[in-house]
């Protein structure tokens, strides 16, 4: 067997040797060295972490045991320090020493650093590696003020990470106009008034010439000699191919590794593929270019006949939520172009659409990017336009967003742009291998693979092809985390057939690959267990998330927030007085009305919180937990003279029978005594709307990111109708939605008219309405029990205990 060595163990590369195990399993003895000490993982999905969307364990793209199962040798924190190319041998800052037949360089780039002075100072960074997110991470709980430098795709995918952690972020841009690269004035602009209206600060035209400060950052200064603050300071001004010890070995470098078209290298049997790569003068800085790169390599290095590649036309996309943007190609026009534009500036869209020759040569869309695909088809496979007008390139063929999307696309059309997989290729792939599920369909095309944007339409054209025989429950299986290959569902059924009953007899028995579980399994069987076995399961506190293990919510310097319960929203003066005496004797920093009608106190000390309770001695709000945290109420028919029904008697009820119930994510519920809605319950997971002779009830509303309406689930005689229709909903809640799922989600997933058959059951509402009390009769109040236990307090509220753990939302 010839002997393969690849350097850089990152996307690009690892992409590469999955293409040359697609075509020979043993041609060659392969030898992987990575300087980062990790398996391959999702870089794109860096973003995603520090906006908080996932973690770690999840962006791992090829697990240890794949390189195991592929004969793989991989050495980890290694990395290559020079080629011996006559001798064909690589040396390694271990002192390690690899002779090779075959050298594939894929060693990336790193994050371009200002060369200026003070770069080098504490809390300064590049946002290139996982080391990168986790020191930005753990600044934000340090640290108040963040300055990002490049309004560029990265600078503000970091920015919106840092304002998700809570930060204040400036970003200093260079240039007029935010992503100049890939947007025109217009479209810069809308984004940039997007941004501010999220909370991003920009300073404009500014260039950075010093980093301020003694040992860490405290500040910036401008060229035009204006200065501001900075706790951190992220770099995101470009990157630079990590290509210097490909240089100090002999081979030809210029911006990158100088290839040809079969990523050949000036060195004989040494490749190279990825952003160290350059080719014909272009170095890639998406995936796309580099995963096409990765595969003529493959296909060249097999010795396979493989089509050279000629250069890719990249479209990129901001991972920012609630902005919509696409751009491909040129984006400037001038006398050889002819532009299609529209402006609607009332709903905030923009479409630029660039044709020189009757052919499509640049593509920018905000706003509204339903088009994307078909225009970047007709832009990359030069399709003419001369037939047609500027309506019909415009017209998108799929308006519906439904799946007569995808069934109205050409079988040509590309719907996973990462890795160049077309709707044909999708279909073909689910026809002849049989597949049922996204993840086999990820698998077998890599289709969502990497920054998953086109999974939704993975999705439908899985539907599609398999008509009745499509099960979207299975459709959907994911593992329930990187620990285990295991869905939610199979883990719960394993549980109740196995009888497993602590989260570390789940891990041991059903072999997770990491003993000690993750962040996010853990709370997740913690949750299932007590689910399952409603009265007998002993609760692991360790095992939820931070906020629930401290019964308080961690703010943003460290402190705790109080919040005590008022059912329905309905306080008395004795309980006021209580707050107002605690709040002064601790001297609270901010006492507020929530957004759950009720009183929070803010910034208070971790040692304080017992004492605290045991003054104000009322039942804790849960404003952390995943459970039914409030029952916003309007005044109704007792005060209110549109009142139909009592709703702060309903709200009371419900909340006083639901209150510290254990439910997959936070619950909220509002209740009005009449249409008018004041208490808003047309956004709560749960809302009640008091009608003439009873009430309606609405499910799988949201106020929150995902803004979203309730849905009419059915309509009630009376308060006891109400008490029994909810418990049925929300237990069977509990049971079929995966940890971490709001009810939004659930129904989305599950479908309303689903939910509503099983509750039309009589029978079945008894079953789920006994299973609830039998659970609700377990839970006693936290602060009581703290207050009783020295051993609790000892354990978390301690002055010198540090807690860690994820928060969750
Ligand atoms: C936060 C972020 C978000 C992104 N979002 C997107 C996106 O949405 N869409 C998109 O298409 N692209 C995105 N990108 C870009 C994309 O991640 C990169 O294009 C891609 O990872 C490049 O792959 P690569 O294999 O060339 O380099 P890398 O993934 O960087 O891998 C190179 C590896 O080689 C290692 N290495 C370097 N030198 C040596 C040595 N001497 N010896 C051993 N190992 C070495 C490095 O440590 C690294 O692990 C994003 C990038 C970042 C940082
Ligand atoms: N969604 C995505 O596709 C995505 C997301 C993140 C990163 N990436 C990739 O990662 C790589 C790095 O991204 P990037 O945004 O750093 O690179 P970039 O080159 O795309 O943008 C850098 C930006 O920084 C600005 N800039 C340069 N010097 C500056 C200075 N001194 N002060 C202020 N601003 C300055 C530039 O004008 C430019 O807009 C790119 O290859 C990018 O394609 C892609
Ligand atoms: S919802 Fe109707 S009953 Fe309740 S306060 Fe508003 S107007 Fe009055
Ligand atoms: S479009 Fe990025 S993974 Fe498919």
């Amino acid at each position: 067997m010839k002997k393969l060595v690849m350097v850089g163990n990152g996307m690009a590369g690892v992409r590469t040797i999955e293409e040359i195990l697609k075509i020979s399993q043993d041609q060659f003895e392969i030898t992987i060295f990575g300087q980062e000490p990790y398996p391959n993982y999702n870089r794109i999905k860096l973003s995603n972490i520090l906006q908080g969307d996932t973690s770690f364990e999840d962006i791992i793209i090829n697990p240890l045991d794949w390189y195991k199962e592929n004969n793989i040798q991989l050495f980890t924190g290694e990395a290559a320090e020079r080629i011996d190319v006559e001798g064909k041998m690589i040396f390694t800052d271990k002192g390690r020493a690899v002779e090779y037949d075959e050298l594939i360089i894929a060693t990336g780039s790193n994050s371009f650093i200002l060369p200026i002075p003070g770069a080098d100072k504490k809390g300064v960074t590049g946002f290139r590696d996982i080391k990168d997110c986790e020191m930005m991470i753990k600044s934000a709980g340090e640290y108040k003020k963040a300055v990002v430098i490049g309004g560029g795709l990265l600078g503000l995918e970091a920015a919106r990470g840092l304002l998700n952690l809570g930060m204040v972020v400036d970003v200093v841009h260079l240039m007029p106009d935010l992503m100049e690269r890939q947007l025109d004035s217009v479209a810069s602009a809308m984004l940039k008034k997007e941004l501010e209206a999220q909370g991003m600060n920009f300073l404009m035209e500014k260039q950075t010439v010093e980093i301020l400060g003694d040992e860490r950052v405290t500040g910036l200064r401008f060229k035009d000699g204006s200065e501001i603050e900075a706790d951190l300071v992220v770099m995101a001004i470009g990157i630079k191919s990590n290509t210097g010890f490909a240089k100090n070995s002999g081979i030809y470098v210029n911006r990158g590794i100088v290839v040809n078209d079969y990523m050949e290298t000036s060195a004989p049997n040494v490749y190279a593929a990825g952003e160290c790569a350059e080719h014909r003068e272009i170095v890639y800085g998406l995936v796309a270019p580099l995963y096409e790169q990765g595969k003529v390599l493959a296909g060249r290095i097999c010795g396979v006949d493989v089509a050279p590649y000629e250069g890719s036309v990249t479209g990129t996309q901001l991972k920012v939520a609630g902005v919509d943007l696409f751009s491909a190609g040129e984006i400037f026009e001038d006398e050889t172009t002819k532009a299609i534009k529209v402006h609607n500036e009332f709903d905030g869209i923009y479409k630029k659409i660039l044709i020189r020759n009757n052919l499509i040569v640049g593509v920018v869309l905000y706003g509204d990017t339903k088009d994307s695909t078909k225009l970047y088809r007709m832009l990359t496979k030069k399709e003419d336009v001369s037939g047609m007008t500027s309506i019909s390139i415009l017209q998108t063929e799929c308006d519906a967003g439904g799946s007569d999307d995808v069934a109205s696309m050409p079988n040509d059309e590309l719907i996973c742009g990462c890795n160049g997989v077309t709707k044909g290729a999708i279909v073909d792939a689910i026809q002849a291998k049989g597949l049922t599920t996204l993840d086999q369909v990820s698998h077998c095309t890599n289709a969502g693979r990497s920054c998953g944007r086109c999974k939704p339409m993975v999705s439908q054209i899985l539907a599609l092809t398999l008509g009745d025989k499509f099960d979207a429950a299975a459709a959907a299986k994911i593992s329930l985390c990187g620990c285990t290959h295991l869905s939610r569902d199979e883990v719960v059924a394993e549980i109740k057939a196995k009888g497993l009953t602590s989260v570390k007899e789940v891990m041991n028995v059903l072999e997770w690959n990491n003993e000690e579980g993750c962040t996010k399994c853990r709370p997740a069987l913690n949750y299932y267990l007590g689910m399952i076995y409603m009265d007998t399961y002993k609760d692991d506190r360790d095992s939820r998330l931070v906020n629930e293990k401290m019964h308080a919510n961690i703010q943003k310097d460290g402190k705790y927030s109080v919040v005590p319960r008022m059912y329905g929203g309905v306080t008395t003066a004795a309980d006021l007085k209580k707050i107002a005496e605690v709040a002064e004797k601790y001297d609270v920093p901010l006492v507020k009305l929530t957004g759950g009608q009720r009183i929070g106190l803010f910034g208070v000390k971790k040692e304080d919180l017992p004492s605290m309770w045991e003054e104000l001695d009322m039942p804790s709000g849960y404003a952390y937990g995943k459970t039914l945290r409030t029952v916003k109420t309007c005044v109704g028919a007792q005060f209110c003279r549109y009142g139909t029904q009592d709703s702060m008697a309903l709200g009371i009820e419900l909340e006083k029978k639901f209150e510290r119930l254990d439910t997959p994510h936070k619950v909220k519920m509002g209740v009005s005594a009449c249409p008018r809605n004041c208490s808003e319950a047309g956004i709560k997971d749960i809302g009640f709307v008091g009608i003439d002779g009873g009430w309606e009830i609405y499910v799988a509303g949201n106020g929150g990111v995902d803004l979203r309406p309730g849905e009419l689930l059915c309509t009630v005689k009376n308060q006891a109708e109400v008490m029994e229709m909810t418990g049925a909903y929300l237990q069977y809640y509990r049971e079929t939605a995966n940890y971490l799922e709001r009810t939004s989600k659930w129904i989305d997933r599950v479908g309303l008219k689903h939910v509503q058959e099983v509750l039309a059951n009589e029978e079945t509402r008894k079953a789920l309405n006994s299973r609830m009390d039998q659970t609700l009769q377990k839970y006693i109040e936290p602060w009581n029990e703290a207050i009783q236990s020295e051993e609790i307090q000892d354990k978390y509220y301690a002055k010198h205990t540090i807690m860690v753990g994820s928060e969750g939302k």
